[in-house]
């Protein structure tokens, strides 16, 4: 393998508590709010049909005009108690705030530029009123941050001629000044979480990176970074040069998922994921498909049966208020949590062999099994393949451990539930499996429930 000075610091995951919270958040929330929530996808009439947040990259969308929405900036219905609240009850147990998007704008008050809150008819921070919030609540909050800074004059994607390094040299201080800065007005911060970080010009600074995120971490001890943030060597992201992930955690699944516990390669990951096909900053006009409630939870559920956190998105208006879209998916994810959360909170990857009817998770400290239901057979039988000498002694719905299930075996660690479908169920059911095996799996060190 190659010798990095800048690659991978570490093999193999963080086990560290604060990595450890990380791991077993199950479901997080993200919040895109910015300048482009007043826009909120249209211009002098026009649709713009991309991303909301990137509307001012968008042709037809005058830079300068964009430029001046800060002018407008003052969102009356701002409530971060509501918002808090509303996490809480989904079931949401840390939140992503944009506190700098591409665009430069600042939802707090910087030193390093007058393109934040403090200029606009607002004039108070945004962030910390947020943070302050949720922790209230006890969601834990991680600060995004894009390096991509369109605002900045000393910004480029790509240095090429003396004049660029040199203006790229002040960006670095710039961008530097305001992490630090951000971590000194919030320490409660429980991490980071960058984009903005593909370009050539970024991909140079392996150096800067690496000092910059130990210096973060000497901030913060602890500090939950991801494999966004820095370039190795040769400038490659995510996976250094030797193909080991850079960070604390891989970063890589954004608006997709994975579909096998290999393709995850043994890491932390989390998926972030619009509720529309492709809109994260405010749009008021979703077209296209916009994702029910039961899809959500199946990707929830799908991500912690393959050991990572769900993000689910959300995209406030221009006034500061929630839409109604996604209040209303708030309510059904949280009411499907309420009954079911023991599935996803410390759960992670289980490895038998994936069935057709769903997903199966494991409780990491009890060892505790869930086996989580979207497709049910005709037939009711629902089909479980166990690793050898494990049988299955308790098996019982988890909304009610008075029903419970006699497994029929079909060959050798192999078994049928057969379970009373009714018509009238249209939410995944959780059915728990309390096994025991002939020898207790020492990483499980299992105690009877
Ligand atoms: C295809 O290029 C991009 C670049 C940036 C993004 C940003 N990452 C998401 C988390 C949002 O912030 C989106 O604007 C998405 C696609």
């Amino acid at each position: 393998s190659l010798t990095l000075k800048h690659g991978a610091h570490r093999l193999g995951k963080r086990t560290d508590p604060m990595m450890e919270r990380w791991r077993n958040y199950g479901l997080g929330q993200f919040i895109h709010w910015g300048l482009y929530a007043i826009p909120g996808g249209h211009w002098n009439g026009a649709y713009y049909g991309g991303a909301a947040e990137w509307i001012r990259a968008w042709k037809g969308m005058p830079n300068e005009q964009y430029d001046n929405l800060y002018k407008e900036f003052d969102p009356a219905e701002f409530d971060p108690k509501a918002w808090a609240e509303q996490a809480k009850d989904m079931g949401a147990k840390y939140m992503i705030i944009t506190t700098k998007h591409h665009d430069g704008f600042c939802l707090w008050p910087s030193e390093f530029t007058d393109y934040d809150v403090t200029n606009t008819p607002y004039g108070n921070d945004i962030i910390g009123p947020l943070v302050e919030a949720y922790d209230a609540v006890g969601i834990d909050v991680y600060l995004y941050f894009s390096v991509m800074d369109w605002n900045h004059p000393g910004y480029r994607s790509k240095l090429e001629t003396i004049n660029d390094k040199e203006a790229y040299e002040e960006f670095k201080e710039f961008t530097r000044n305001q992490l630090l800065e951000l971590l000194e007005r919030y320490p409660t911060t429980k991490g980071l979480w960058f984009d903005g970080t593909w370009d050539a010009a970024w991909k140079e600074q392996a150096d800067f990176a690496d000092n910059l995120a130990t210096e973060m971490r000497e901030m913060i001890p602890g500090l939950i970074i991801g494999s966004r943030f820095r370039p190795d060597d040769y400038g490659n992201r995510h996976f250094d040069s030797n193909g080991d992930l850079m960070g604390d955690y891989e970063q890589g699944w954004e608006r997709k998922l994975p579909e096998t516990y290999e393709e995850t390669k043994g890491n932390d990951w989390d998926c972030v994921m619009t509720v529309p096909e492709n809109q994260w900053g405010y749009h008021s006009d979703w077209r296209g498909h916009v994702k029910t409630s039961y899809e959500l939870i199946e990707m929830l559920v799908k991500s912690v049966s393959l050991d990572g956190n769900f993000v689910m998105n959300f995209g406030p208006n221009g006034q500061g208020e929630i839409r109604q879209e996604e209040t209303q998916l708030a309510k059904e994810i949280g009411e499907w949590m309420d009954k079911n959360n023991e599935a996803i909170y410390g759960c992670g990857y289980l490895d038998w062999e994936k069935q057709d009817w769903g997903y199966y998770t494991k409780d990491r400290q009890t060892g505790k099994i869930y086996m989580i239901v979207f497709n049910r057979p005709l037939n009711g039988a629902l089909k479980i393949k166990t690793p050898d000498k494990v049988s299955l002694d308790k098996v019982y719905s988890l909304k009610d451990s008075s029903q419970s299930f006699v497994p029929e075996e079909i060959h050798k660690n192999e078994f049928f539930i057969h379970y009373p479908f009714s018509e009238h169920i249209d939410s995944p059911i959780v059915i728990v499996i309390e096994p025991s095996s002939n020898e207790i799996d020492q990483n499980n060190s299992y105690q009877k429930a």
